[in-house]
């Protein structure tokens, strides 16, 4: 029986209509954490009656669910959720204790790093012998070989053993076997927490290309950006259980708001306080207050976000913080930085909040996250990852900002 999001969202009925590429069906995966053994002689003396037991962790609790073919989905959830030993049980590199999976087509997997290669051996052997595996022939594994270490940027190193490589070269190189190995199925852990900007910047291009060749894609990972970008459902796990599939922005908020219950619990830091705000919208705008996606460098620009409060807030602190595609923060502003007070606002009262600045942003894609607090900014009222996107268009440049400058050459 489908929820009330599963009937509303496109992006479900989509996965509903089209033939699965994967079928989770109440899938299990315990670990035995052993309690303290005695395992020498004079131990075993000293504790006659001790016996080994066992605690169990339920890192995969009854998991039911299927991802269709060609769709791109995220599992995201806090450190130890169970995401990674979600992901082997996929790719059968964990056995399940229960339950059943089952995957129609060829599956590439980028999982932990380092499995599969051999540190004794080159790059150049290691590329070709895990495109094998995964499923090429020689012949298929040597013609791609050239765009593997290319994608890799490790022309120049291709010969040298793999122990003497980076751990940012070592991801660049699995990575890229994981994406030219033309299978259906591509199941990708955390792949943007380790690479630079500029390789991140490249596992986004292999993502859309990717998803015009129609791949199935489990993409797990902490960055709710990406999933918002990429993926067409997503799905929250805690504590090894599936809590919610859904569209991606309703996981990404899901998300955060688990992560500031984390913090809450743990008495540090901002703390989330549901239910007295709400941003409802945020936008870009161009000189004439229309909004927009995309920009012309070097432009009037404006962006705004629609709050609505469905309880009374005194003095609430409103900010806008923009991202570029490195997830740097390249520009953030907020209501303490230019008013006294924000005033009162009573429930059922929504408000537009607007900044308008020159757009001298590099070209490139941007995001904006709104955020709401209260109480001096340690309570939080609202915040929406990545709502908003802008396309700033222009000649490339090489930094972050192009700020309003002269250029000159003098002569003594
Ligand atoms: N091989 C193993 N033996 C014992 N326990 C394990 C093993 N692998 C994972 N676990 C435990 O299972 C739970 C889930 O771990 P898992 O790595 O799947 O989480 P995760 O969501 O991927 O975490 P992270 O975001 O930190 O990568 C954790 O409590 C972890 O300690």
């Amino acid at each position: 029986m489908p929820t009330a999001a599963e009937t509303l969202d496109p992006a479900h009925a989509a996965a509903r209509t089209r033939e699965p590429a994967i079928v989770v069906d109440h899938l299990q995966k315990t670990f035995r954490l052993p309690h303290r053994r005695y395992s020498t002689l004079k131990e075993r003396v000293l504790h006659p009656f001790s016996s080994s037991t066992y605690d169990e962790l339920h890192a995969v609790h009854d998991a039911t669910f299927s991802v269709a073919q060609g769709e791109f989905f995220g599992i995201v959830g806090r450190n130890g959720s169970g995401k990674s030993s979600l992901l082997k049980c996929l790719a059968g590199i964990y056995n399940a204790d229960s339950g059943s999976v089952a995957i129609a087509g060829r599956i590439s997997p980028f999982i932990e790093l380092g499995v599969g290669f051999n540190p004794e051996l080159t790059a150049r052997d290691n590329a070709m012998v895990n495109a094998i595996m995964l499923g090429l022939s020689r012949k298929q594994a040597r013609e791609r070989f050239d765009s593997i270490i290319e994608f890799a940027e490790l022309e120049e190193f291709m010969d040298l053993p793999l122990k003497n490589y980076s751990s940012g070269m070592v991801v660049r190189l699995a990575f890229a076997v994981t994406v030219q190995v033309d299978a259906e199925v591509l199941l990708i852990d955390e792949v943007l927490a380790v690479g630079d900007a500029a390789f991140q910047a490249k596992c986004f291009d292999q993502f859309h290309r990717l998803k015009a060749e129609g791949k199935t894609i489990v993409f797990v990972t902490h960055d709710m950006s990406a999933i918002q970008r990429f993926c067409d459902r997503a799905m929250l796990v805690e504590r090894g259980k599936i809590m919610s599939i859904d569209s991606p922005s309703v996981i990404a908020r899901a998300y955060n708001e688990l992560n500031f219950g984390q913090i809450l619990s743990e008495g540090a830091g901002p703390r989330m306080i549901p239910d007295v705000a709400e941003i409802k919208e945020a936008w870009f705008e161009d000189a004439d207050g229309k909004r927009v996606t995309a920009l012309e460098h070097g432009a009037r620009m404006a962006m705004a976000m629609e709050v609505r409060f469905h309880q009374a807030a005194e003095d609430p602190w409103f900010s806008l913080h923009v991202r570029n595609p490195a997830r740097h923060v390249v520009f953030s502003t907020g209501s303490t930085l230019h008013l006294t007070t924000t005033g009162a606002f009573t429930a059922g009262e929504t408000v537009v909040v607007r900044v308008e600045l020159e757009n001298w942003f590099s070209p490139g894609e941007y995001t904006m996250t709104p955020t709401i607090a209260a109480s001096g900014g340690t309570d939080v009222l609202d915040v929406r990852e990545d709502l908003a996107t802008l396309d700033v268009h222009g000649r490339p440049l090489g930094g972050v900002v192009d700020i309003p400058h002269t250029f000159e050459v003098h002569r003594s």
